[in-house]
């Protein structure tokens, strides 16, 4: 069978080696208190040391855990197990060649001595090694097995049912409990201070779910139950995701920028280049750059408010909330914070560019350019009141909203987020996102000032690409004005708290239209 060939079982055949039929003896894991007495004791938290900072000899009393494999996950799992007070024991098939990798406190053995005592069992190998393990079917007979495998993306596919499954399968006589899979060798070592804290844990025996979620705490992790084995799937496809609900943002994110820095191109650069035969190619690497970053953050940060305001526009319309909106219109609701930041990151971008230029040999060279004209031309000096006005307030503007943009970043944080309660959260993301969004649409109008209506500043017939930026964001703020109105700010607050038109829903608002307004909530 091409699944002996690969050195595991056919899923499809009963457990290790047994014959059909066989009846059915899945034992309920030994309970809390049956189990021996290690497992229901309280977790020692944190092993002590010896002076030489070594760690001190596993208590007597400590719970002991097994550990089948010695690869990179059994080494960082014995560290952190021995680290929270757990006395380890490792089975592997060449002890001798492995044990100099582990720290002394654990024992390691052959994996038939390392499976004896122990109630739970890390099976730290792979999945097409889990049949070689079928000899130990015996002595692991009631006991919980933690699967902690990760399938490529390929296995995934071609797998019908998740490792754990399999492993169950293999072992119909043990408890098995997915869970670990989504931490890396170098998180489990290292503690759960970076990268991600929780371990997903399914079973379906929840006193062994239970005893391993107390491990897991132990650890400083934070168990998280995702219910039954048969979720051990979806738990197992969580590595495989890359940046979920980042893709469809990232993807708008770039057409944004490759469609104004062509058009800029043909704008700056290719039309003195045909027009003039003057090559200003060397803009490309900067200028172009400092004249497409912001058109993109402007566009996306524009693209955040619309859809609330699309939402509210059909939550008028309909005259309730209690219909779903559009799929497309729900995927952009719940992508808001993704575009949200891809746009901060470019307005981050672009204020970084801008802070640079004063640098650029460019710009040196314009500035000792303009002195020289303007000596041959007799000009004791430049000052044109307007444009320095104009600049010092498109500068000063863009620096405010850069700040406020910053503090959406900031809450966008889950630990910031967390510690703001609901009506905060909304304030900053919501109100003082819109304040960002009119201080950029005002630092654009006056950076772009008379630009849009002077002939010379149109290349190829094409006009100033701030005009192009100015669309979205002016429907936007224009919406968000007039559903302040208090014709229709009073309807949209009577609809959020479940007001229908068709009188499906009789209720009067508070008199008092600010409360009403305070607790009405999407
Ligand atoms: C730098 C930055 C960071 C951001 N970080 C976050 C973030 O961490 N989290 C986040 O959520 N957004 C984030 N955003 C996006 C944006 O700030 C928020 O989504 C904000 O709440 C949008 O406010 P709003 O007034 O447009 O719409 P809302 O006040 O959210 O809602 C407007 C209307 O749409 C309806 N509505 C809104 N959402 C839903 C929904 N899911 N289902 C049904 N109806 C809905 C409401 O009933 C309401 O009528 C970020 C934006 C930026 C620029
Ligand atoms: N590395 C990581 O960051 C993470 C790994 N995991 C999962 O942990 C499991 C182990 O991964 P990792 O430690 O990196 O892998 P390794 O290859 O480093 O270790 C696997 C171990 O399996 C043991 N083993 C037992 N039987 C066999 C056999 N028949 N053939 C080969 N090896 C066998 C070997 O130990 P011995 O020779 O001593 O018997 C070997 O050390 C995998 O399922 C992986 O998906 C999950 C999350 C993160
Ligand atoms: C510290 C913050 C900022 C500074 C110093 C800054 C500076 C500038 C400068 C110098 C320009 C002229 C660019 C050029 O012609 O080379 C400019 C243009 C522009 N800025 Fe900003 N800006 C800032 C923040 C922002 C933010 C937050 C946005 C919007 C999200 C934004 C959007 C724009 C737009 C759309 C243009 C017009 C680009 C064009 O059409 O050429 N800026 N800004
Ligand atoms: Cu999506
Ligand atoms: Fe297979």
């Amino acid at each position: 069978m091409a699944a002996e060939a690969s050195g595991e079982q056919d899923p499809s055949t009963p457990g290790c080696g047994e014959s059909p039929g066989m009846k059915d003896n899945t034992l309920h894991p030994p309970s809390a208190t049956q189990m021996s007495g290690e497992m229901d004791k309280p977790l020692i938290s944190r092993r002590l040391v010896d002076s030489d900072g070594s760690l001190a000899e596993t208590p007597s009393e400590a719970p002991k855990v097994g550990i089948l494999g010695s690869g990179d996950f059994a080494r960082s799992l014995v560290t952190r197990l021995v680290g929270s007070g757990f006395s380890v024991v490792v089975g592997s098939r060449n002890p001798k060649r492995t044990a100099g990798l582990f720290p002394s406190a654990a024992q390691v053995t052959f994996q038939a001595e390392a499976v004896d005592s122990p109630d739970v069992i890390f099976v730290a190998m792979f999945r097409e090694h889990y049949s070689s393990l079928c000899g130990l079917s015996d002595q692991l007979a009631g006991k919980i097995l933690v699967d902690v495998s990760n399938p490529t993306e390929q296995e995934h596919l071609r797998h019908r049912e998740s490792n754990a499954e399999y492993l169950a399968s293999l072992f119909p006589t043990c408890t098995v409990v997915k869970a670990f899979n989504v931490i890396s060798a170098w998180t489990l070592q290292s503690g759960p201070r970076d990268g991600n804290r929780q371990v997903p844990i399914c079973s379906d025996h929840p006193d062994a779910k239970r005893a391993v979620s107390e491990m897991v705490q132990a650890m400083g992790f934070m168990p998280v139950d995702m219910g039954s084995l048969v979720s051990a799937r979806e738990v197992e496809a969580m590595p495989l995701r890359l940046l979920p609900g980042w893709k469809v943002p990232a993807l708008l994110a770039l057409g944004l920028f490759i469609f104004f820095y062509v058009y800029n191109f043909v704008r700056d650069v290719l039309q003195p280049y045909v027009r003039d035969g003057k090559s200003k190619f060397y803009k490309l690497p900067v200028s172009v750059v400092n004249t497409t970053l912001p058109c993109v953050a402007y566009v996306l940060l524009s693209l955040v408010y619309l859809p609330g305001v699309l939402a509210a526009a059909l939550q008028l319309r309909r005259g309730t909330k209690y219909r779903r909106f559009p799929d497309w219109l729900d995927h952009w609701l719940q992508h808001r914070k993704q575009i949200g930041l891809l746009s901060f990151f470019c307005a981050a971008l672009h204020a970084l560019y801008s802070f640079c230029l004063p640098l650029s040999r460019v710009n040196r060279y314009e500035v000792v350019n303009l002195a020289i004209k303007q000596v041959l031309a007799n000009k004791s000096h430049l000052w044109i009141e307007e444009e320095v006005w104009r600049m010092e307030i498109y500068l000063s503007l863009g620096v405010l909203a850069l700040g406020t943009l910053s503090l959406l970043a900031v809450t966008s944080l889950p630990s910031i987020a967390n510690s703001l309660n609901w009506r905060e959260f909304s304030f900053v993301q919501s109100t003082l996102g819109f304040v960002a969004l009119v201080l950029s649409t005002l630092h654009t109008l006056t950076y772009g000032w008379t630009r849009a209506f002077e002939d010379s500043h149109y290349k190829f017939y094409l006009p100033p690409t701030f005009t192009l930026t100015l669309l979205v964001p002016c429907v936007v703020i224009l919406a968000k004005g007039l559903f302040l109105l208090p014709c229709f700010s009073r309807r949209l607050s009577k609809i959020r708290r479940g007001w229908e038109k068709d009188g499906g829903v009789k209720f009067t608002l508070p008199m008092d239209h600010a409360l009403a307004q305070k607790t009405s909530h999407v």
